[in-house]
């Protein structure tokens, strides 16, 4: 069986993160989140590593959370739910916190936690027939251990909005609001990304994580435990709740969801 995530260092130190779960839109599950940090934090202990791209196997880059593990954890108990929860947010927080740069290319669905992960990068390339959408609400979830990085990438207005309505936006509005840094034709897409790694490559690997490092210090992005532990527990109680059961219900069985009346 093939891996969910692989990883692949080359001599010019270029470390490559695959997500490979086609089938679901690379959608992530506790055990691919598991995965993923585990590979991520490998590739930043490897001395050879002076930059990370991320990127995907089939049409999308990452519909994000898996549906039907947040299915699953709403039957767990409060404390397993809660534990679960803080997984995403150690993803997002290993990813943004990583030493060397970090490019991301991106193709087709970009959604929920996808948005999340984009957002840690700090170089993203999208084919221009990618869509965004943080369309955790349509599924009476929120976009909640994501959010710190989300907010920091396409600022506080376009987040206002983007959170609540939960609709697609094209990789031009992306690349308008910040989230994306080039948009491409998508036969140009492996093109631009290569191009953009030979020209990382040439830099000095210590300078660019100085220079990294600069514009982290300079502008620090603060996630406390307090905040964390904030957002877990907003991910956890959604998705055990009689909304989020609906939604996910709703999305797994491929139907519309009917929200209770009231406006709590
Ligand atoms: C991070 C946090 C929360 C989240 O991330 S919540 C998740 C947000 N993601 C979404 O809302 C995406 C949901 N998926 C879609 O809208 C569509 O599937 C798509 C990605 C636009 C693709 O549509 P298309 O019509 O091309 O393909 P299918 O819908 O037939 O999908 C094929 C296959 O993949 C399954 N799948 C898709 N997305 C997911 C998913 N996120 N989880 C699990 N499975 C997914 C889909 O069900 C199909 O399966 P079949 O068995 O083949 O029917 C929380 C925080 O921030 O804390």
């Amino acid at each position: 069986m093939s891996s969910a995530a692989h990883l692949d260092i080359d001599s010019r130190g270029l470390a490559t993160l695959t997500l490979n779960r086609p089938d679901v839109h690379n959608a992530f599950d506790d055990q691919l989140i598991a995965l993923l940090i585990d590979l991520i934090t490998q590739a930043r202990d490897d001395p050879r590593t002076r930059l990370l791209l991320l990127s995907s196997t089939g049409k999308s880059f990452s519909a994000g959370a898996d549906l039907a593990w947040m299915r699953r954890m709403a039957d767990a108990s409060r404390e397993d739910n809660l534990r679960d929860a803080r997984k995403l947010a150690l993803l997002m927080e290993t990813l943004n916190g990583f030493p060397a740069p970090t490019l991301a290319k991106v193709q087709g669905a970009v959604m929920g936690g996808g948005v999340g992960l984009v957002s840690c990068c700090d170089i993203v390339v999208a084919s221009e027939a990618a869509f965004f959408a943080l369309s955790e609400v349509k599924l009476g979830l929120a976009p909640a251990a994501i959010s710190p990085y989300v907010i920091a990438k396409m600022g506080v207005s376009q987040a206002r909005r983007f959170f609540v309505s939960g609709e697609r936006f094209s990789a031009v509005r992306a690349a308008a609001i910040g989230l994306v840094h080039e948009v491409v034709l998508a036969s140009e897409l492996d093109g631009k990304v290569l191009q953009l790694i030979d020209t990382l490559l040439a830099n000095g690997p210590q300078a660019m994580r100085a220079a990294k490092q600069l514009v982290q210090v300079a502008n620090p992005l603060e996630v406390t435990p307090a905040l964390s532990e904030y957002t877990a527990g907003v991910i956890a109680d959604l998705r055990a709740s009689d909304e989020g059961r609906e939604g996910l219900r709703a999305f797994l069985e491929k139907g519309t969801p009917s929200w209770v009346a009231g406006n709590r």
